[in-house]
């Protein structure tokens, strides 16, 4: 690929642009609002100018609602050889394109699992897709030309190809990304109007769960209202746990003993099928789910901590596979958890310790 255009130069158009950029490809970037397109051009993802002929890719990664239109549009004006879009939900945007009467062997729709709560040209960054999975959604009517260029884009962008369905991607990000980010929303909701005093006794198990919980709202309402469907059957399964888990949290409050034994068993059982569960995420890279063994060290909120603790953890010849910080309320110190191979635990804890550090486990 020699040649690139990109349509909508927010955060995901922006991040393709720069690593195509840095890997020689020379970009176009273009956007309705010529301003995020001159700021992306400024951060070194390619000209603002118009391509002078048709390019080898085009990349639309403007919202949903917004796809089907940009790509009858860029594809009647023969802007490029090739076109795929990177919008979260596949299935709407393909149907639309149908609807419009668009020539599709040219086009392939996409999604890079990646992104970030921030959005526009500013958030965006080179490495965004690396190691990430990249899905590709090809039909038979799709060019193997075309097929090849969206490989290529994804391996100058150092990220995985997934083939999938358009209709089974849209049920699968409703269970792993949709549905967690309105759950995500719902627990952080809770904190709106609560106490002070109950707010600060936050820790790290509330920062994880509610992370993506500052992500835009505008950008998300594009994305459910481009998959309700799948959305709301995965939310319906979650009602249901939160319905029998309700009911079993009263009956531990009964007097009646066999309601109390009912009530632990439904506890007991929506926790561990939230263990299973969570033992089937992925690991670093998409390997295995993996189990490493964690060394927990106080550090100061300093400069130049963070890097000392690393350069001893290299003294050791060990690799860090993993690294949290857990930051205390109203402290200048915090416990940074560094997850290491289990074989490889004892000799960091053993050399950190040497070095002086303090070392709780
Ligand atoms: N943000 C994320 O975490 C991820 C987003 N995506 C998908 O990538 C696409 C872009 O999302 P972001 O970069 O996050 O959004 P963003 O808000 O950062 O950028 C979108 C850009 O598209 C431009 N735009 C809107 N309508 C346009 C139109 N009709 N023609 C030309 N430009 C237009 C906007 O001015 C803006 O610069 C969406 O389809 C989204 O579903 C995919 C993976 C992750
Ligand atoms: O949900 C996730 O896993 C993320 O990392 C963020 C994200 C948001 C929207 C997407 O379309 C893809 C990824």
């Amino acid at each position: 690929m020699r040649t690139a255009l990109v349509i909508g130069t927010g955060l995901i158009g922006t991040s393709a642009a720069l690593a195509l950029a840095g890997r020689g490809v020379r970009v176009h970037l273009m956007d309705h609002d010529p301003a995020q397109a001159r700021t992306a051009a400024a951060r070194g993802a390619g000209t603002d100018q118009a391509p002078d002929g048709p390019v080898d890719l085009a990349i639309v990664a403007v919202p949903p609602a917004h796809v089907a239109a940009t790509l009858d549009g860029a594809i009647r004006g023969g802007l490029a050889r090739a076109y795929l879009d990177v919008a979260s939900v596949k299935g709407g945007p393909r149907r639309e394109l149908e609807a419009l009467g668009c020539d599709l062997s040219g086009y392939l729709g996409t999604h890079p699992m990646a992104g970030r709560e921030r959005s526009g040209p500013m958030a965006a960054i080179a490495d965004l897709f690396e190691g990430r999975p990249w899905v590709l959604t090809p039909t038979r009517e799709t060019d193997t030309e075309v097929l090849n260029l969206a490989l290529e884009l994804v391996a100058l962008c150092r990220a995985v190809p997934v083939v999938m369905d358009a209709d089974a991607h849209d049920r699968a990000v409703a269970l792993v990304s949709h549905t967690p980010q309105l759950i995500s929303s719902m627990v952080a909701a809770r904190l709106r109007g609560a106490d002070d005093t109950a707010v600060r006794l936050c820790g790290q198990g509330i920062r994880d769960v509610t992370r993506i919980a500052a992500s835009d709202p505008r950008m998300w309402l594009d994305i459910l209202s481009a998959n309700p469907g799948p959305v709301a059957d995965v939310l319906a399964g979650v009602a249901a746990d939160l319905d029998e888990t309700v009911r079993a949290l009263r009956a531990l409050e009964s007097a009646d003993e066999d309601k109390r034994a009912g009530g632990v068993a439904g506890i007991e059982d929506v926790l561990r099928r939230g263990n299973d569960g969570r033992a089937r995420v992925p690991g670093k890279h998409g390997a295995a789910p993996a189990t490493y063994e964690t060394v927990i060290v106080l550090i100061g909120d300093q400069p130049g901590e963070l890097a000392r603790i690393f350069a001893d953890a290299g003294r050791a010849g060990v690799n860090i596979e993993d690294v949290r910080i857990e930051h205390a309320t109203g402290q200048q110190s915090g416990l940074i958890q560094l997850m290491v191979e289990p074989s490889a635990a004892a000799a960091l804890a053993a050399t950190l310790r040497d070095r002086g550090w303090a070392v709780r486990q």
